[in-house]
């Protein structure tokens, strides 16, 4: 069925990501705007520039799919270090630890930092992938609060005196780099008249 303006897809999107936390921010951020449904898959990540990252883990996720997919690439950036660890932030909380991530910054008096979002959306294999980016800018502090997601104990936005793990849901969801990001990615869909061809759904 063509619609008559813009892309039809007539599978819904799938948010392709191996972390469940993540999978619960963005289903409480977009709500019922976009349509889509979820894949737990571990995709390999280049290394290099956020937006790289980002748009080449949608380019494996849309093969494998073989449709229209979502994903996204989050970054912890610490301005004393030029921006590092950013893209590398999940093995070196792995191996280092929020305290270890302080560490880092000991020999420094900035430690300001900002999360960056990346999200990237594939129309399928063939279609090159547009990426949507959502950054927060905040402070890297001793941990406080539930260590229920990632970085998020020591992780402390502007404004706030509050780190993301302290904060309700609702107020993180409100403010946040991946908020942010499907901002862009919603006002994109809504552009971009894509249709939705319920009757494969
Ligand atoms: O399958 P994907 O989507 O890649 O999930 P991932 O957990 O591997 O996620 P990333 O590659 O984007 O790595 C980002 C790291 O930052 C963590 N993280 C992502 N978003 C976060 C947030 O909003 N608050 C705290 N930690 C977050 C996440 O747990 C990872 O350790
Ligand atoms: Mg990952």
């Amino acid at each position: 069925m063509a619609a008559a303006r813009g892309l039809v897809l007539s599978r819904p999107v799938t948010f392709v990501t191996a972390n469940a936390k993540k999978l619960e921010e963005v289903r409480a951020i977009l709500g019922n705007s976009i349509p889509f449904q979820s894949l737990k898959l571990d995709l390999p990540e280049l290394q290099g520039e956020p937006e790289d990252i980002s748009k080449e883990k949608a380019r494996i996720a849309a093969l494998q799919v073989n449709g229209p997919v979502l994903v996204e690439d989050t970054c912890l950036c610490f301005n004393a270090l030029k921006g590092l660890p950013g893209p590398y932030i999940k093995w070196f909380l792995q191996k280092l630890g929020h305290e270890g991530l302080n560490n880092l910054l000991m020999a420094y008096d900035d430690k300001s930092a900002y999360a960056l979002c990346v999200f990237s959306f594939a129309a399928g294999p063939d279609s090159e992938p547009i990426t949507f980016s959502g950054k927060t800018p905040g402070k890297i502090v001793p941990p406080r609060g539930p260590n229920d997601f990632g970085w998020d104990p020591i992780f402390e936005p502007d404004g706030y005196d509050q780190t993301y793990a302290q904060m309700p849901k609702e107020e993180k969801n409100k403010i946040s780099h991946r908020s942010k990001s499907l901002a862009l990615v919603k006002s994109h869909f809504a552009e971009a008249r894509f249709t939705f061809d319920v009757k494969n759904f």
